[in-house]
């Protein structure tokens, strides 16, 4: 099995984004299509796994020891469901993964069978942070999420990242978070 840059989703999705509606500043201004000198913000590839992404992945959490083949088993079933919309921030210089995210879209019988939005695993690496990446990603899986006909999008998250992702509109609703994990 190679690596290749076959995207997880269509890009076109990314570059046809409305973002005139984004409601978020930036300053410098930066977009999906204009990230920042040198970066660019597209569907995650199964070759991002040599540009370090995992290596990102595990700033937030363990990753476990992935191998390859693995990667692509996973990234191939994600890009059949057409549910798993992985961002990515390549420095091109680098050839380095600097920061993602992931937008998820759960399928329901309820609101008229309508999609829901998960936005999941969002991590800029610790030497870019606080250059305003963090906060396109969200900006743009937000964006995206209305593009995909979402009626919402939820996230879960640490109460240090709160006032973060208060900027995007998110707010703590009075349901309690609950799960039973398996195994870490
Ligand atoms: C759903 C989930 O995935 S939750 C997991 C979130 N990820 C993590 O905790 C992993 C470790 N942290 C990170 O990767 C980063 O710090 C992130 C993703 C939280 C933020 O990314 P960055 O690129 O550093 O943030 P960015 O530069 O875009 O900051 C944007 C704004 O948010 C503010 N900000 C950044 N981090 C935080 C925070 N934790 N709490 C409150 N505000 C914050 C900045 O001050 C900035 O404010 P401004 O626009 O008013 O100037």
């Amino acid at each position: 099995m190679l690596l290749d840059e076959t995207p997880l989703f269509d890009p076109v999705l990314l570059q046809e984004l409305d973002w005139s509606s984004n409601t978020i500043s930036f300053s410098p201004a930066i977009s999906p299509s204009n990230p920042g000198e040198g970066l660019k913000l597209r569907p995650l590839c199964t070759a991002d796994f040599s540009r370090g992404f995992f290596k990102v992945l595990s700033q937030l959490t363990k990753t476990g020891d992935v191998t390859s083949e693995l990667f692509i088993k996973k990234f191939d079933h994600m890009k059949k469901t057409g549910d798993y919309y992985v961002v990515v921030v390549e420095d091109t210089q680098l050839g380095q993964i600097i920061a993602t995210a992931t937008l998820i879209t759960e399928h329901k019988f309820i609101h008229s069978c309508a999609k829901r939005g998960r936005v999941e695993e969002v991590v800029v690496t610790d030497a870019c942070r606080g250059k305003q990446l963090g906060k396109l990603l969200v900006a743009t899986l937000i964006q995206l999420s209305k593009k995909l006909d979402c009626y919402k999008t939820t996230l879960e998250c640490a109460p240090k990242n709160v006032a973060f992702y208060e900027k995007f509109g998110y707010k703590a609703s009075d349901e309690t978070y609950m799960q039973c994990r398996f195994f870490d």
